[in-house]
C-alpha cells in the first residue's frame, strides 16, 4: 500500500468541514462558553448521565477581550462588554443584573448574599466530576491506591475505584468568597474580568488547593486504616487541555494563600512567598499580566524576574546592599528557570536567604521544565527552596508518567534531605488531577493533514492558505488571519519569513502584516512583535516552538505546522494556540512532505483522537486503516526525533547530508535560477575584489615610490 496516496486521500476526508470557518472563528469576538455547562441550579437527574453529550452554554458571561493589553482587533469591545453583563443571569441574581452593579460592588455583595449553592451530597459530587471528566487521584505511598497494589491481585477496577478522590467541585466563582473567603478585591477583579463560570480545570483544582486536604482525603471504603493527613495544602499534578484556564487555577490560590499568610505572620511580608516557573519569557510575562489583574488592590505584588534583579531577603538590609542593582520586594516572582538558576549560581548568602520564605512553587508547562532541556535548572531551583512547608504544583496539557515519577521522587528526596536536618518535615498529600482525555488535542479545533509532497509544495500550500482569493485546493479553505506558522528551526523561520514577506499586498499593510519571532531576537523586539500581534497589526506570525507553550493569543484563527511537530505533545501544544477557552472555529493545518511520512504517525494519532472526541461521523476524519499504514517509530527513534527534529532541516543535517539539506531548503525558486543567481553574485563579488586589489596596488605603487636615483 502506498502511504502517499492514502494520506492525500485523508486530506479530502477531513475537508468537508471547510465551510464552517466562515460562520464562526475564534477571532469573531466573544467565545461562546467557558467549557462548562450550568450545574448549580439543575436537578441532579439532568446531569448524572455520563454518556450524555455536554451541553454548550451559549449565554454565560465571559472574559472581555479588552482585558488583555491591546487585544483590540477581536470584535467591538463596547458591544462585547455589554453582552457580558446582559447575559449573566445564571450567576448574578435578578436584582443584581438589573442594577448592573460595578464589579467591586458585586463582589462586596457576593459576601453578604446567602449561598446559592447548597452543600451537595457525595453522589452529586461524583456525578459532577464524572460529567466534567475530572479524575482526582491520590498518589502518596500510603494512599489506598498503593495499599491495593501491595495487597496484590484485586482486579484493576477495584484498584481504580479505591484511588479516586471526590472533592466538592467549585461550580461558580461566587463560591470563592462564600466557601473560602478570598480577598474581596480579588473576587471583584475576577468579576470585573468577566469570569463567571469556572472552567473544568478550575472547577476541580481550586477546591483541591483552597480546601483543607482533610476534607477530601477520606480513605476509600476498604482502606479505613489510612492515617489522616492534617497537612496544610497538597502537592498537585494537573493535566488539563490547552486554553482551559490553568493560569487562573493556580493564581487564585496563590494570591489567596499569600494574603492569608501575611495576615498571620508579619515577617513574611518582606519576603518572596511564591515562585512560578515558565519555559519562556513570553509566557512568564503573560502570567505576570494575569496575576497582576487578579491581585490588583490586594497588596500582593507579582513581578517578572529580570536579569540582574535582586530579591529582598526579608531581614534588615545589610551594609553594602546599596551597591549593585536595586533590591526587589515582591510576593510572587515569575521567571524562566535559566534566569533564576543563574541568579542562584552567582549566589551569595543574601540570595540564599531571599528564597527561604518561598512556600509555593508552581511549574507551568511542567513537562518541558522537567524535560532534559530545563531539568537540571528546574531541579536545582526546586531543591534550593529550603522552606519545610513548601507546596509544589505542576501544570500542563501533557504529562508523561516519567514526569510524574520525577516529581514524586524529587518531593521525596527533598523532604528526606530537609528532614535529616530538622526532623520535622511533614509529608504533604500528593494528588493528581486529570481533566478530560490525557495528552489530547482540543476537539473544538478542525484538524487538517495536508500532503504537499515537497518543500516547494509546502510553500505553495501555505500561500494557498494565506491568500483569501485562493480556491479551496488541497489545503482546504484559506485561513483567516491572524494565524501562527510553526517551523522546526530559527533559520527556517527566518527563511520562510523572507519568502512570504511580499505576499500581503501593500494596500492591506504589506510587509508590516507578517513577522517572525524567535529566541535569537532581542527582548525588546520580541516584546514588540508580541504586542503588535496581540493588537492585530501582524496577521501572520512565523515562529518556532518558542510560542507553542502556554502563550494565550485569544483570537488566533489558525495554526499552520509548516514543519511537522517532533512529538505528539508538541502537536497538542502548537494547535492549542487556537480554540482557546472553548472557542469554536479554529483550524490547525499540518503540511507534510514525502520526507515527513516516517514521522507522521504521532500527529495522525492525536488528530484521530481529537476527531473521535468531537464525534466525527464514520467515513469522515482520520481512518484507522490509514493510521495502520503509517510507519511506527521505535522508542529511540522517537527520542531522537524529539531531541533533534528532522535531521535535514538542521545545521548538523546540512553538514552530514548537503544534498537532502538542499532539498529541504525553503525557497520557491527553481534550482537553475538559484544557481545562475549564485554565479552572478560570485562574479560581482570577484570583480569587486579584483577592483579593490588593483586600487591597493596602485596606492602601494604610489607610497612605495622612493624618488629618483
Ligand atoms: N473561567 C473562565 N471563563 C472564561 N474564560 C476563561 C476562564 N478562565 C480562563 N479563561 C480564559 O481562557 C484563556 C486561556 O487561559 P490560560 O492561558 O490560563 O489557559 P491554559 O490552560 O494555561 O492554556 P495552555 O495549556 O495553553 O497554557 C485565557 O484567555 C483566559 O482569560
Amino acid at each position: 500500500m502506498d502511504p502517499l496516496r492514502l494520506l492525500s486521500r485523508s486530506a479530502k476526508a477531513t475537508r468537508k468541514t471547510d465551510k464552517k470557518q466562515n460562520q464562526s472563528t475564534p477571532s469573531a469576538g466573544q467565545r461562546a462558553q467557558p467549557q462548562l455547562p450550568p450545574i448549580v441550579n439543575q436537578p441532579l437527574d439532568n446531569r448524572t448521565t455520563a454518556s450524555r453529550k455536554r451541553k454548550r452554554v451559549q449565554d454565560v458571561p465571559s472574559v472581555s477581550d479588552d482585558q488583555l493589553t491591546g487585544l483590540d482587533f477581536f470584535a467591538g469591545h463596547g458591544a462585547t462588554r455589554m453582552r457580558v453583563k446582559a447575559s449573566a443571569p445564571a450567576q448574578i441574581s435578578d436584582s443584581e443584573s438589573s442594577k448592573k452593579v460595578a464589579g467591586s460592588q458585586h463582589a462586596e455583595d457576593a459576601r453578604d448574599t446567602p449561598l446559592t449553592t447548597k452543600t451537595i451530597s457525595s453522589e452529586e459530587i461524583r456525578a459532577i466530576l464524572k460529567q466534567h471528566k475530572l479524575k482526582v487521584t491520590w498518589l502518596n505511598p500510603s494512599s489506598p491506591q498503593e495499599k491495593v497494589k501491595r495487597k496484590g491481585k484485586e482486579g484493576s477496577k477495584a484498584k481504580t475505584e479505591k484511588s479516586q478522590l471526590h472533592p466538592q467541585p467549585l461550580c461558580s466563582f461566587r463560591e470563592l468568597g462564600e466557601r473560602y473567603a478570598i480577598p474581596k478585591r480579588m473576587a471583584a477583579n475576577i468579576h470585573d474580568q468577566g469570569y463567571a463560570t469556572p472552567t473544568e480545570v478550575q472547577l476541580g483544582a481550586l477546591p483541591l488547593l483552597l480546601d483543607s486536604p482533610s476534607l477530601y482525603l477520606q480513605p476509600a471504603a476498604g482502606a479505613a486504616d489510612v492515617p489522616p493527613h492534617n497537612s496544610d495544602g497538597v502537592d498537585l499534578l494537573t493535566v488539563a487541555p490547552t486554553g482551559s484556564g490553568k493560569t487562573l487555577a493556580f493564581m487564585i490560590p496563590l494570591v489567596h494563600k499569600i494574603s492569608q499568610e501575611r495576615r498571620t505572620d508579619e515577617t513574611l511580608a518582606r519576603m518572596t512567598s511564591a515562585i512560578v516557573l515558565a519555559p519562556t519569557k513570553e509566557l512568564a510575562g503573560q502570567i505576570v499580566n494575569e496575576g497582576r489583574k487578579l491581585a490588583s488592590g490586594t497588596k500582593i505584588k507579582v513581578t517578572q524576574l529580570r536579569k540582574g534583579m535582586r530579591l529582598a531577603s526579608g531581614g534588615t538590609q545589610q551594609a553594602g546592599d546599596e551597591a549593585g542593582p536595586p533590591i526587589v520586594k515582591t510576593d510572587i516572582i515569575v521567571g524562566t528557570p535559566g534566569l533564576l538558576h543563574n541568579m542562584l549560581e552567582e549566589e551569595d548568602e543574601l540570595k540564599q536567604m531571599s528564597l527561604k520564605g518561598v512556600r509555593h512553587l508552581v511549574l507551568d508547562e511542567a513537562d518541558v521544565l522537567l524535560d532534559p532541556l530545563f531539568r537540571e535548572q528546574t531541579l536545582a531551583i526546586w531543591n534550593s527552596l529550603s522552606n519545610p512547608d513548601l507546596r509544589v504544583s505542576l501544570w500542563s496539557a501533557t504529562m508523561g508518567s516519567n514526569i510524574e515519577e520525577l516529581a514524586r521522587s524529587t518531593i521525596h528526596t527533598r523532604r528526606d534531605a530537609l528532614g535529616a536536618g530538622s526532623g520535622d518535615v511533614q509529608e504533604a498529600p500528593l494528588v493528581r488531577l486529570v481533566v478530560g482525555l490525557k495528552d489530547s488535542a482540543v476537539p473544538n479545533v478542525e484538524h487538517r493533514l495536508v500532503y504537499a509532497a515537497t518543500e516547494q509544495g509546502k510553500l505553495m500550500g501555505l500561500r494557498q492558505l494565506l491568500h483569501p482569493a485562493a480556491s479551496s485546493g488541497d489545503t482546504g479553505a484559506p485561513l483567516l488571519p491572524p494565524f501562527l506558522v510553526f517551523t522546526q528551526t530559527i533559520e527556517r523561520a527566518i527563511a520562510l519569513h523572507s519568502e512570504l514577506l511580499y505576499d500581503i499586498p501593500a494596500e492591506a499593510g504589506g510587509i508590516s502584516r507578517i513577522a517572525v519571532l524567535h529566541s535569537d531576537l532581542s527582548d525588546t523586539v520580541r516584546e514588540s512583535v508580541m504586542t503588535r500581534f496581540r493588537k492585530g497589526d501582524i496577521w501572520v506570525l512565523i515562529t518556532t516552538d518558542l510560542l507553542s507553550r502556554g502563550v494565550d493569543f485569544r483570537g488566533v484563527n489558525g495554526v499552520v505546522n509548516y514543519d511537522i511537530p517532533t512529538s505528539s505533545a508538541a502537536y497538542v501544544h502548537r494547535v492549542g494556540r487556537t480554540g482557546r477557552a472553548g472557542r469554536e472555529g479554529g483550524v490547525a493545518v499540518t503540511l507534510y512532505s514525502k520526507e515527513d511520512i516516517p514521522y507522521l504517525k504521532h500527529v495522525a494519532t492525536v488528530v484521530a483522537m481529537a476527531q473521535k472526541q468531537k464525534g466525527t461521523s464514520s467515513g469522515e476524519g482520520m481512518q484507522q486503516w490509514l493510521l495502520d499504514a503509517l510507519p511506527t517509530l521505535s522508542k529511540p527513534e522517537k527520542q531522537k526525533l524529539k531531541k533533534r527534529g528532522i535531521e535535514s532541516r538542521t545545521k548538523r543535517g546540512k553538514e552530514a547530508d548537503p544534498k537532502s539539506a538542499r532539498r529541504a531548503r525553503i525557497s520557491s525558486k527553481a534550482g537553475f535560477i538559484r544557481k545562475s543567481e549564485n554565479n552572478r553574485r560570485s562574479a560581482i563579488l570577484g570583480s569587486q575584489r579584483r577592483q579593490q586589489a588593483d586600487l591597493a596596488n596602485d596606492a602601494g605603487d604610489e607610497t612605495d615610490f622612493g624618488g629618483f636615483d
